[in-house]
């Protein structure tokens, strides 16, 4: 990209390799040609780690951290000027030297559950196996489902569905905004409500990163920026800050503009479902930060506390 004129003359965005990724990137390609037509808008993709290691709960390698260390690489070196994420992988504390710079309109932003044999979750029976590697969906089917069975489910989309394909589970969780962007809605037997499994922060919206050095890309990618969704997922992502959110924290929040004002909700709860802690809050969109550090505290006050601390002890002898 050619920082002195207005109009860059090429646009390169990183991204991974993943069929949703791409989807991501080419929608952000398509909104950022349309906007700069004299612009050539390339796609630069690539492998992460993430991508890489799939025999191992995500918790234990890295975290999330790992999808996104390549892509920023690049970014420094120059090969690309911004990079394209599902804002739920984009860790909670941005990387030194970079930030997100737009969020764009939200999809769906619930679970879905996915299964060949059954409508719903409430439909399955005592001892059912349920895929999902993730400690929020894990804790909250243990909680409300004690009689369903988790087993470990990882990979990208497509793989996911093919081990459910394949009779290894009796039914999925997985975030209802992939399955939708991959024109698989009709995999979609039912959609979870926020009572029975709130998000996890920023799920379904895309988060454009770039270096915080280059305010360049920053004026050309702000278009791309919905200020409801920005304000929505500042509030939860400072709540997961607050509360050393990272995919080893079973925890959820999840917020939208009601009557004007934000309402966030959220829960920390150990793996096992048996401490739970949720609690609510409104306020003004312009306080979303505010809001989020608020809601953690409260639930601190309610025992947060001595549920992360067991968190700590759990992942130190894994
Ligand atoms: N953790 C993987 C991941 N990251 C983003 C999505 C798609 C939904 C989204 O954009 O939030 C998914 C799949 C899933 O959780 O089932």
């Amino acid at each position: 990209m050619d920082s002195s004129t207005s109009t860059p003359s090429r646009i390169v965005i990183a991204s991974r390799e993943s069929r949703l990724a791409m989807w991501q990137a080419v929608h952000v390609q398509g909104r950022l040609a349309a906007l700069y037509p004299q612009s050539q808008v390339e796609i630069l993709g690539m492998t992460t780690q993430g991508d890489q290691i799939l025999d191992k709960p995500l918790a234990t390698i890295g975290g999330k951290g790992l999808f996104i260390k390549e892509l920023e690489v690049a970014m420094q070196e120059g090969r690309a000027d911004l990079a394209v994420h599902s804002l739920k992988d984009v860790p909670m504390v941005m990387p030194e030297g970079f930030v997100l710079a737009a969020i764009s309109e939200r999809e769906t932003p619930f679970d879905a559950f996915v299964s060949n044999k059954y409508a719903a979750l409430d439909d399955l029976p005592a001892g059912a196996i349920v895929g999902t590697s993730s400690l929020r969906r894990e804790s909250v089917l243990r909680a409300r489902y004690p009689q369903l069975v988790i087993k470990s489910l990882r990979g990208n989309l497509d793989t996911r569905l093919k081990k459910l394909d394949a009779g290894e589970y009796d039914a999925i969780i997985l975030a209802a905004a992939g399955l939708i962007r991959l024109g698989l809605k009709d995999r979609v037997r039912s959609v979870l409500t926020p009572e029975q499994s709130l998000p996890a922060p920023g799920q379904g919206a895309l988060g454009i990163e770039i270096p915080a050095d280059r305010p360049d890309a920053a004026a050309i990618v702000a278009t791309l920026n919905d200020p409801d969704t920005a304000h929505c997922v500042r509030a939860e992502r400072a709540f997961s800050r607050a509360l050393g959110g990272s995919c080893q924290v079973p925890l959820g929040g999840y917020a939208i503009i009601d009557n004007g004002q934000l309402w966030l909700r959220g829960f920390v709860a150990t793996p096992d479902g048996k401490q739970m802690v949720c609690a609510e809050l409104r306020g003004a969109r312009a306080d979303d930060e505010a809001i989020g550090l608020k809601l953690a505290a409260m639930l601190r006050e309610q025992g947060a506390d001595a549920i992360l601390a067991q968190l700590a002890t759990h992942t130190a002898t894994q």
